[in-house]
């Protein structure tokens, strides 16, 4: 039974999500790429929020808003997710999409290099309850720096991609961003401010509480 099997079975159990399913669509549609979070981490996600009471979420990467659709399901009404991304019109086509699914008021769209927009929120003095790291891969490790410092006690950070489809086990592969998720594994693993597993299924995902 292969992985593919087991998660297209559990899948096809769930009614269509209708927000959601638009969402991925009108990604398809404007050409963007097919990268949002699988549906079962995505419903993950909304449960991890809601479980940790999270009143502020930080994403970094937002693609069309999938995942940020997600993590505003588990925010309260009062709740406020940051995403940051590289590009404009990603971050507009995200932003139109949470607001057609009622979050528009909730969501601060930050919009360039990722590491630039986290040094902001270092210098502002932000703090957040729950993190998503979805972004560019070679700079997991620098992410997860970033999520710590500005994390609360006992906030969680998730961070998608860990197998890299495979490339993460393979030692032919020495790329940059292959090197970084190895490492970004490691630290999650063995980095004391943590209490840590890793899932994985679909792609694999980490998972943290900071102490
Ligand atoms: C895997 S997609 C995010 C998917 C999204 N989290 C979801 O599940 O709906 C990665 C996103 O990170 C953005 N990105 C890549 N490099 C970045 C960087 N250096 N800073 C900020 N965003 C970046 C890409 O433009 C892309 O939208």
């Amino acid at each position: 039974m292969s992985n593919e099997a087991v998660e297209t079975y559990l899948e096809q159990l769930y009614t269509k999500d209708v927000t959601l399913e638009h969402i991925k669509e009108q990604i398809c549609a404007n050409g963007l790429p097919e990268i949002s979070v699988p549906a079962g981490y995505g419903r993950l996600l909304t449960m991890l929020v809601r479980m940790s009471h999270a009143r502020n979420a930080l994403e970094i990467g937002a693609l069309g808003g999938y995942s940020g659709c997600c993590l505003l399901r588990g925010l309260p009404a009062e709740g406020k997710l940051v995403s940051l991304e590289l590009r404009q019109d990603y971050a507009d086509l995200a932003k139109q999409h949470l607001t057609e699914a009622g979050f528009g008021e909730q969501v601060e769209y930050r919009v360039g290099e990722a590491l630039d927009s986290l040094a902001a929120l270092k210098k502002e003095g932000a703090r957040f309850d729950f993190f998503f790291i979805d972004a560019d891969k070679g700079n997991y490790p620098n992410y997860l720096e970033y999520a710590i410092t500005l994390a609360r006690p006992g906030a969680i950070i998730a961070g998608d991609n860990l197998m890299l489809r495979g490339r993460t086990l393979d030692t032919d592969k020495q790329g940059p961003s292959v090197l970084a998720m190895r490492r970004f594994n490691e630290m999650i693993a063995q980095d004391d401010r943590l209490i840590s597993t890793m899932l994985p299924a679909y792609d694999g995902l980490a998972l943290a509480i900071v102490r």
